[in-house]
């Protein structure tokens, strides 16, 4: 095996280096389960749906929640990059993190285990995938030669084996894979249960399928590119919003350089969404899609695109002259695409930095209000302890 740098152990750790981030609609029981490998990081839950609801999050988590009302107080008219009903709103989570790495989990996904029975600590092998290089220029037929016990096959060029940097790390899921909605009514019964014991590199001038179910990457390189299209409420498409972001950062990804891997971790996927209600909400994707991808394969990025803002921009405009004219939707989600560039780089300069502080500190003001009514309650407009 290629020796992992030494400086890597440390970085596993991570605490200070990683968010997690959470696109909800429901309470977040699932942290019990996770609560081995999730506790020592700070979460960011984005609360979707009604933002009156409470959403119950189990005691001792490290977390900031934002629901629709803190997006749009946050974000002002770019809120409308965000969107609303679908758990494409989890981008905003990246938006506001201030950390090296992300990772997003769906709330109906849990530990797996590993054929030894091992639970599987997504996070430690998400960021060995990210912390070792990518091979996207040449195939290794023995999949991650980075990976514990695979190494470069015969016929590798070794001037090719010091690979690219990795951005991206795709986990998978056993039980219920993420199938779209016609392959999900053809086959219900349908479970995953093949446990690969495989990292791949995807090839550069390859797109592929990003499921946001189990997906972490550097924050810092390719996050400006991880924004999950317009979905939901107020659009005709919904269920792609990870697709789409998967397409945009693979072909910024092959533009800049860097690698893309998937592969292990393994998530317990029990699906919580309702099958027909799917097809419903991904009918106009999955026409979309026939379109989208083989634009998006063509696309050739400037060289005098040199940052992943311009990279991006530059795909905005390509979407909007060339798909625009397929469909309107295009015209809708390339101007969220720039709102959604402006937006991030807003936040992400020192002044945006001090509006940002000053919402996150009202968010913890109203969870700690949230655990102080929790633990002494609130009786007749009285604290219990008044009221006693
Ligand atoms: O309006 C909504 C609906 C859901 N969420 C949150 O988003 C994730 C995913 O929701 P869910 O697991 O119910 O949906 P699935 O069909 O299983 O997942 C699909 O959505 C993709 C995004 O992960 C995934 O790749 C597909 O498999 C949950 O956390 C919900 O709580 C939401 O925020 N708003
Ligand atoms: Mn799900």
């Amino acid at each position: 095996m290629a020796q992992l740098s030494s400086s890597m152990e440390p970085m596993l750790k991570l605490r200070d280096e990683l968010d997690i981030v959470i696109p909800t609609i429901r309470n977040l029981d699932l942290l019990e389960t996770w609560r081995p490998f999730f506790e020592p990081y700070h979460l960011i839950i984005i609360q979707d749906g009604d933002p009156s609801k409470t959403i119950k999050v189990p005691e001792g988590f490290d977390y900031e929640l934002y629901n629709r009302n803190d997006i749009n107080r946050i974000l002002g008219h770019k809120a409308s990059c965000i969107s609303f009903k679908d758990s494409a709103c989890r981008c905003f989570g990246y938006m506001v993190s201030k950390k090296k790495y992300i990772y997003t989990i769906d709330d109906d996904c849990f530990v797996a285990k590993d054929p030894s029975g091992k639970d599987i600590n997504v996070i430690e092998q998400h960021m060995k995938n990210l912390l070792t290089p990518s091979t996207p220029h040449f195939f290794n037929t023995l999949y991650d030669p980075f990976a514990s016990g695979a190494e470069f096959v015969r016929g590798y060029p070794f001037s090719m084996r010091e690979g690219v940097k990795t951005v991206v790390s795709h986990g998978l899921w056993l039980n219920t894979p993420d199938y779209d909605a016609p392959t999900k009514l053809v086959k219900p019964l349908e479970r995953n249960t093949k446990y690969v014991d495989a990292v791949m590199t995807i090839p550069k001038g390859t797109l592929f399928s990003m499921c946001g179910m189990n997906l972490a990457f550097d924050r810092e390189l390719i996050g400006p590119a991880m924004y999950f299209g317009l979905m939901g409420d107020k659009h005709p498409i919904t269920g792609y919003d990870d697709m789409w972001a998967g397409w945009c950062a693979k072909v910024i990804c092959d533009h800049m350089g860097w690698g893309v891997k998937t592969g292990l971790p393994y998530v317990w996927h029990k699906k919580a969404s309702n099958r027909s209600e799917n097809l419903k909400r991904e009918y106009e994707g999955i026409f979309c899609q026939e379109v989208g991808v083989p634009f998006l394969q063509s696309v050739v990025l400037p060289k005098e695109c040199t940052s992943v803002q311009q990279c991006y921009l530059e795909l905005a405009k390509q979407v909007k002259d060339t798909l625009g004219q397929v469909d309107p939707y295009f015209i809708k989600l390339a101007d969220g695409m720039v709102t959604w560039i402006e937006a991030w780089d807003d936040l992400n300069t020192p002044k945006g930095n001090q509006k940002l502080k000053h919402h996150k500190w009202l968010v913890s003001k109203r969870r700690s209000k949230l655990i102080t009514k929790k633990k002494y309650g609130v009786v007749d407009g009285k604290s219990k302890r008044d009221a006693n």
